[in-house]
C-alpha cells in the first residue's frame, strides 16, 4: 500500500478513510497512524464506530475487471445479512488529490452477535481479493483498525494501526476515479474495457464487432443533428416522435437498436463495464448520425449527456454539493466523439413526472427505479446534466401538453440551428 507523508509532520499515515453515514453532514474521514496518537475530534469516532462489533470490508486487486466483480461480490454478500442486524456504510479509502487512487468498501456495524453475519464476515475474510478490518477501542478510548486474516485456528490479526479523524479533502474522494472508470472520454478507452472483459463476457464480441463495424466520420452532414435528453418519462419518446414527423426528420436513439439484445446483459454488470457498454452505443450512434446528417435533420434520443450524467451521479455518493464543480474535466466532450448541433434536456417537476410513470406502467431499468427511489439521485443527474459541456444543453420546460412542448422546441431549433 502507498504510504505518504501528510496531515501532521513527524507521523506517517497512509490512506485517508471516508465513510458515508449521514447524506446530509457528509462523510467522516479518518487517517491511520502507526503510533498511539490522541484524537481531539474522539466523540466523531466514538459516534461512527458505537459500542458494537464493526467491520470495514476493501477489494485490493490489481486487474480492474476483477476488481469490479470482486466489488460486486462483496456488495451482495454483504446485503445478505438482515437489516435489523446491521448498519452498512459506504466506506471509501483514497489518497488525497492522487488520480484513481479511490478504492470503494464498505464499513458494516453489527446490532447484535448472530451467525449468518459471523458467516458472511467469516466468508469474506477467506476471498483473498477483499481486505477485512475491525475497529476495536482500548482502555484510553483510542480507536484502532486491525487487519484481520483466516488461519487454521480462526482469525488472526496482523498490522494495527491508530485512527484518528480528520477534516474532509478539498473535493469529494469519489471523483478521482470517474475519469475512464465511470466515463469514457474516448472511443479506445471503452473499446479497451470490453475487450479486458470478453473471457468472462462472451457477448462483449459482438458489442466490439459492432463498434468495428461502425462509421467513422470526423463531421456530419449538412443537416442539424438534435439530440433530447431527460430523466425516464420527461417525454422525450413523445416528443422525438412528434420532431420526426414535423420536421421530415431521421430518427436515431443511443444505444442503437443494433445493440437493443445485448442491453439486458450488460445492465446487470458492474460499473465499469456497463459504462463502457453505453460509451460504445454512443460511437455507433455517432456513425449513424455522419451518415443520415448529410440526408436530413436528425433527431437523437439520448446520446452522450445521459452517459456521463448517470454515470457521474452514481460514481458520487452523497447530495448534489458532492459532484464535481462546473468546469471540471469530467463535463468535456469527448474530442473524437461527434457533436451534435443541439442538446435539448427536459425538465419536469417530480411530482409530473410520478404521474407519466405510473399513467405509462413500463419495466423500469435498475437505475430508473433508484431515480424513482432516490431523490438526490435524480437532483444529480439533473445537475450533471446541466454541467456537461461542449455542447453544452438548453433546458426545456416540458410540463406544458405534448403539443405546446413540440411547438416550444421547434421554435428552439429553428433559432439555435438558424434554420
Ligand atoms: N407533454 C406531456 N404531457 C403529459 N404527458 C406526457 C407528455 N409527454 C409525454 N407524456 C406521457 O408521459 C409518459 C412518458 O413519456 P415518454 O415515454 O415520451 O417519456 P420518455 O422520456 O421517453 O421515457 P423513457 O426515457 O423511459 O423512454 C407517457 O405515458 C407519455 O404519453
Ligand atoms: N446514451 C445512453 C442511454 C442510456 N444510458 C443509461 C442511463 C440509464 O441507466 C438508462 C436510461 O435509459 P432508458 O431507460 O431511458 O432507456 O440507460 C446511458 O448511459 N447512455
Amino acid at each position: 500500500m502507498a504510504r505518504r507523508m501528510i496531515l501532521n509532520l513527524g507521523q506517517w499515515c497512509s490512506r485517508i478513510f471516508g465513510v458515508e453515514c449521514d447524506k446530509r453532514t457528509g462523510p467522516v474521514y479518518f487517517a491511520l497512524h502507526k503510533d498511539k496518537q490522541t484524537d481531539q475530534r474522539g466523540n466523531e469516532l466514538r459516534q461512527l464506530f458505537g459500542d458494537g462489533k464493526v467491520y470495514s470490508f476493501h477489494v485490493r486487486c490489481k486487474d480492474r475487471i476483477q476488481r469490479s466483480k470482486f466489488d460486486e461480490l462483496l456488495q451482495n454478500k454483504l446485503s445478505s445479512i438482515p437489516s435489523d442486524d446491521c448498519t452498512i456504510m459506504e466506506m471509501s479509502s483514497f489518497l488525497p488529490s492522487v488520480q484513481q487512487s479511490f478504492i470503494k468498501g464498505f464499513l458494516l456495524k453489527l446490532n447484535s452477535d448472530n451467525t449468518i453475519t459471523e458467516k458472511v464476515v467469516d466468508e469474506l475474510l477467506r476471498v483473498d481479493a477483499v481486505s477485512v478490518c475491525s475497529y476495536v477501542q482500548d482502555r484510553d478510548e483510542v480507536w484502532w483498525q486491525q487487519h484481520l486474516s483466516p488461519s487454521e485456528e480462526g482469525t488472526v490479526m496482523s498490522t494495527r494501526y491508530c485512527v484518528i479523524a480528520t477534516g474532509a479533502p478539498e473535493l469529494h474522494p469519489s471523483i478521482l476515479n470517474i475519469i475512464n472508470n465511470d466515463v469514457f472520454y474516448s472511443f479506445e478507452e471503452a473499446y479497451n474495457v470490453l475487450t479486458e472483459c470478453s473471457d468472462i463476457i462472451p457477448e462483449s464480441k459482438a458489442v466490439l464487432d459492432l463498434a468495428d463495424q461502425r462509421i467513422d466520420l470526423s463531421e456530419t452532414g449538412k443537416f442539424p443533428v438534435i439530440v433530447i435528453e431527460g430523466l425516464d418519462a420527461t417525454g422525450k419518446t413523445t416528443l422525438t416522435e412528434s420532431l420526426k414527423e414535423a420536421m421530415n426528420a431521421a430518427l436515431l436513439r443511443s444505444p442503437p437498436h443494433c445493440l437493443a439484445p445485448l442491453r439486458p446483459r450488460f445492465d446487470c454488470e458492474p460499473p465499469l463495464i456497463r459504462r463502457a457498454f453505453y460509451a460504445l452505443g454512443n460511437y455507433i450512434t455517432a456513425g449513424q448520425i455522419a451518415r443520415e446528417s448529410s440526408k436530413a435533420p436528425v433527431i437523437v434520443d439520448r446520446y452522450w449527456h445521459s452517459t456521463a450524467a448517470y454515470a457521474i451521479a452514481t460514481a458520487v455518493s452523497g447530495g448534489v454539493g458532492n459532484l464535481p464543480a462546473s468546469r471540471s474535466e469530467v463535463y468535456r466532450w469527448p474530442k473524437d466523439l461527434l457533436p451534435p448541433s443541439l442538446v435539448l434536456l427536459l425538465t419536469i417537476d417530480p411530482e409530473e413526472r410520478q404521474r407519466r410513470l405510473r399513467g405509462r406502467g413500463l419495466e423500469q431499468t435498475r437505475e430508473e427505479a433508484e431515480l424513482e427511489a432516490n431523490h438526490l439521485f435524480r437532483q444529480k443527474v439533473e445537475e450533471a446534466y446541466r454541467r456537461i459541456e461542449d455542447p453544452a444543453c438548453v433546458t426545456v420546460d416540458a410540463s406544458p401538453s405534448p403539443d405546446k412542448v413540440l411547438q416550444q422546441v421547434l421554435l428552439l431549433i429553428k433559432n439555435k440551428c438558424h434554420l
